[in-house]
Formats: C-alpha cells, sequence, structure tokens
C-alpha cells in the first residue's frame, strides 16, 4: 500500500522534531536526498555528474534552504552550482554554505536554459496564496525539491504558473498534492527521501493500492465453487438509443472473473447482449449485486429496475444515467447511508448529482471538482452516505467515513466512448465475488484492474472500448500471477 500525506500533515509531523532542535538535522538529510536524486539525475541524462551545470531558483524559506545545501554538496562534486535567489533572500546558513562549496549567485533575469539541470525550490509546503513564478521555466530538466513551487500539497492544485518537473523529489512523505489533480502531471516521477518523519505521521490522508494489494483483494479460485456461489451480477445497462453500453458492461463483468450474469435490458438490447456473450442469462432471478446504469438514457422500464435494484439492499454499483435516478431516488425514498452502494462519475457527472441534491451545499462546476476531486470524492461520499469513485486520469475512491484510495494505473487511451461500462462491469463482479474488502478497496481494486487494462490494450496501439475485455482478462491473470 502506498500512503501519502497532506502537506500540513507532514508539516505537523516535523513540528515536534523542530521544537526539538532538529531542524538543521532535518534539513540536511532533505538536501542530502535532494543532492543524491539530482546526480543520479545528472548521470542518466548527461553520463556525468562532475563538469555539469545544475542551477536552482530559490525562495526565501526551508524549501530554498534544502536546495542550496543541495547545490553546495554537488558543487563540491565539481558542479558548477548556480542559485537564482528568487525573493532577493534566502536561509543565511544555506546561502553561506552554498558559498563556502564555490557556488555563484545569477540575476533573476539570467536564462537558465543552458544549465543540464534546474532545481525549482521556490516555494515548498509552505506555500499559501497565489504563485506568481519568478522566472519562465527554463528549456532545461526541471527537478522539484519537495513540491512545484506553488502547487498546493493537500489538493494538487496548481495556478498556470506552476512549472512542470521532470523529478520531484519530495521530504518525509508522499504528499497527496503530488498524486492528484494538476499535481500529478506537475511532478513528473516522483522520489521520497526519508528524513525520519515516519514514527510522528498519523494515518494517510491517502492510499493507493500496489499490485501485491490488488492480487490479495482478488476473489482466489476455489476448487468448491459453482456458478452462483462464485457471484451472479445483475446488470440494469442499454436502451434503444445506448445498446452497446449493456455489451461493453457485460464483457467487463464476465472477464473479471463472475460465476453468471443476469441481464435486464429492452428486447432488442438483450438480442445483442446474448449474441456477443452467449454465456449470459436474460431476466430477473436471484444476484448477489448489481451493475446499473451505463446507457439506460431515459427508458423507463430501465429505471423501474434500476429503483429495484437499489431497494434491493444489495450492493449496487451507479453509473452514468443511472445517478439521475440514485439521486431521485434518494429524494424520494429518504434512504439511508449506505457505503456497499458505489457511484461512478466522471468530474461533470459529479457536479450535476451535487446541484441536483437537496438540503443546500455548495454546487461545484465540473472545473472545481477537476482542480481538488480528493475534496469533492470525499465531500460527495460524506453527503451521498455511499462510496464514490471519481474517475479521471487519476481515479479517486472515498467513502463515507473519509478512506480515500487514488489509482493512477490508466493510460489516455482509456479516454473512449464505453471505457466507463467496461469498468462499471468489473466493479460490478468484484462487488458480487469478492467477500470481506470494504465497497472502497473494491472500488480500488476495480480501477488498478480497468486502469491496468488500458495500458495493456495500448501496447497495441490506440483502441476502442471493446477491445478492453480481453485486456481486462490479461489485467487479471498478470495479478494473479503475481
Ligand atoms: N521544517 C523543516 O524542518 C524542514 C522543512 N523542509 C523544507 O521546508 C519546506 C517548507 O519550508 P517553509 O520555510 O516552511 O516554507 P517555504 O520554503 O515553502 O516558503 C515559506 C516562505 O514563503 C512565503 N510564501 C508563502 N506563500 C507565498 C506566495 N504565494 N508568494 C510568495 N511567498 C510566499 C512564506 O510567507 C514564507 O516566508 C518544505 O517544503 C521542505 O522543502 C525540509 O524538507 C526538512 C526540514
Amino acid at each position: 500500500m502506498r500512503p501519502a500525506y497532506t502537506g500540513s500533515q507532514v508539516r505537523a509531523a516535523e513540528a515536534p522534531l523542530l521544537e526539538e532542535g532538529q531542524g538543521p538535522a532535518l534539513m540536511a538529510r532533505a538536501a542530502r536526498g535532494l543532492e543524491l536524486a539530482v546526480a543520479r539525475d545528472l548521470k542518466s541524462t548527461r553520463g556525468r555528474v562532475h563538469g555539469t551545470h545544475v542551477a536552482a531558483v530559490v525562495g526565501k524559506g526551508n524549501n530554498g534552504g534544502d536546495a542550496l545545501f543541495a547545490l553546495a554538496g554537488l558543487a563540491r562534486r565539481g558542479v558548477r552550482a548556480t542559485a537564482v535567489l528568487a525573493h532577493g533572500a534566502a536561509h543565511p546558513a544555506a546561502l553561506e554554505a552554498f558559498g563556502r562549496a564555490g557556488g555563484r549567485l545569477a540575476e533573476p533575469g539570467d536564462s537558465l536554459d543552458h544549465a543540464d539541470a534546474v532545481i525549482d525550490a521556490v516555494l515548498g509546503t509552505g506555500f499559501s496564496g497565489v504563485f506568481r513564478a519568478p522566472h519562465p521555466r527554463p528549456d532545461a530538466r526541471v527537478i522539484a525539491c519537495d513540491v512545484p513551487s506553488g502547487l498546493n500539497a493537500d489538493t494538487g492544485a496548481a495556478g498556470p504558473e506552476v512549472w512542470r518537473a521532470d523529478v520531484t523529489v519530495t521530504f518525509g512523505a508522499l504528499k497527496s498534492g503530488l498524486v492528484v489533480g494538476r499535481g500529478r502531471e506537475l511532478a513528473g516521477e516522483v522520489e521520497v527521501v526519508d528524513i525520519g518523519l515516519g514514527p510522528h505521521l498519523p494515518d494517510p490522508d491517502v492510499r493507493s493500492l500496489e499490485p501485491d494489494d490488488a492480487a490479495r483483494l482478488l476473489p482466489a479460485p476455489r476448487p468448491d465453487w459453482h456458478k452462483y456461489s462464485r457471484g451472479v451480477l445483475g446488470v440494469v445497462a442499454g436502451s434503444r438509443e445506448y445498446p452497446g453500453a449493456a455489451v461493453l458492461t457485460v464483457a467487463g463483468a464476465l472477464a473479471a472473473g463472475v460465476g453468471m450474469v443476469r441481464v435486464l435490458a429492452p428486447e432488442r438490447v438483450r438480442d445483442l447482449v446474448l449474441a456477443a456473450h452467449p454465456e449470459a442469462v436474460g431476466g430477473a432471478g436471484r444476484v448477489q449485486a448489481w451493475a446499473v446504469g451505463p446507457g439506460i438514457a431515459d427508458d423507463a422500464d430501465q429505471h423501474r429496475a434500476l429503483q429495484s435494484s437499489l431497494a434491493s439492499g444489495l450492493p449496487v454499483v451507479v453509473d452514468a444515467s443511472g445517478l439521475g435516478g440514485w439521486a431521485a431516488d434518494l429524494e424520494a425514498s429518504g434512504a439511508g447511508p449506505d457505503e456497499r452502494m458505489v457511484l461512478t462519475p466522471h468530474a461533470g457527472e459529479l457536479a450535476a448529482l451535487l446541484g441536483s441534491l437537496a438540503g443546500g451545499g455548495v454546487a461545484p462546476e465540473r472545473e472545481d471538482i477537476e482542480a481538488e476531486p480528493l475534496r469533492w470524492a470525499r465531500g460527495a461520499a460524506r453527503r451521498c452516505g455511499t462510496t464514490v469513485l471519481l474517475k479521471g486520469a487519476a481515479t479517486v475512491c472515498a467513502a463515507p467515513d473519509g478512506t480515500v484510495f487514488v489509482q493512477s494505473q490508466g493510460h489516455p487511451y482509456l479516454a473512449t466512448a464505453g471505457s466507463g461500462d467496461t469498468l462499471t462491469g468489473i466493479l460490478g463482479a468484484l462487488l458480487a465475488t469478492a467477500s470481506g474488502a470494504r465497497p472502497v478497496e473494491l472500488a480500488a481494486l476495480a480501477a488498478f484492474v480497468h486502469g491496468s487494462a488500458g495500458r495493456i490494450a495500448a501496447e497495441g496501439g490506440p483502441y476502442g472500448a471493446g477491445q478492453l475485455a480481453g485486456a481486462v482478462r490479461e489485467a487479471v491473470a498478470r495479478l494473479q500471477r503475481g
């Protein structure tokens, strides 16, 4: 499991150590970690460390201090070290060490384009408000010190002037803001340097499943299985306008390993599903979980089937047009919180869903959710009393108690029509077959499997969602093989 912490949590973990007077030791460890990471990067991109040129744009706080100490270490290895003081001042001890090691100060306007690497150390976790970049992003390799300057380390939100880093060397613990929102793309490759905060860190803000966690959560094949005990999924998907949604949902469920699928859909849609998947069964019957909503549009029968699935007391994954039906049902029935209900909106659908819920609260725009996905997914899970899987390049899975998983296995080619229907099928299958795991963990597992499948499928070039199911089987098989 990969934990991540807000910048505020990391600062709180540092506080007792700073009170004990360990600030200089912490900074020395951070600076040494940065120095080693920059040296490794130079070796792999330039083939050497000695004789290269490394510049840093430094702020007046501890973040700038880390970079100046790191530059001093690099200068002692024969690197030409240059610093630009972004705010005209710097951490005094670090500036002195930098000067003693032979570092040179440059003027704010000087070009940094010819440096072999530039360290971005204007602001770290002490950033607040609006970020004005003191220097345009150089045309050189950029290594961010702790976080890209101006990035909100708690939320991943960033203004337009934040530099995109090739590598971020972060201290003490991975920051949440580096794994979600714009932070994920701005951070580049992330390296965590241990500076000894471990015993002082609280429960993580977010977690990410790693392959061994995903493998552990997958239902293991058992010799005593029969098709019913293995798990039966009811699917309410498709309509005259969107018949393919049902085919894709069923394909995702079968590829993820469900025992049987029962599909409720208009006759023509059912025929299409059965032609593509003869193993599926048309019509109602006993199920262990439901996957509802893909492509149901405003088909009245499908909405009635959706309402019965919601009233069944079984785990339900609700997607696409089903989300509006879920909100309407909540208003009508006043149904209590149930974390086994998993809503799977993208940012636009979550904005619409929150806007449609009565009872006050702020109704966000799609852009608000894209800028701060953690905040909105967590808030929606609390407000709805359900698990929420917010789709995106980094998928955020939140439970009503605040537990959050973030999964980023996916590939940009997954942004294709019908990809979400496949995810709904995968998650439905997991809800029907896996026992003992929390729905938020299964949501994260579904995002893991779906994302991995997207990456596997991309090995053969661009694809449509119809080609994803084969890759889902391969993703599951790779996890099971270990
Ligand atoms: N605390 C420690 O012992 C360690 C910290 N490490 C590094 O320190 C930074 C956090 O340092 P801090 O001095 O608290 O904050 P910053 O360097 O990020 O900047 C503080 C400085 O900047 C001003 N400021 C805030 N927002 C803005 C803004 N929008 N525009 C201009 N100026 C702004 C603020 O008022 C302060 O004066 C952490 O990230 C680590 O890099 C070490 O890792 C280990 C020990």
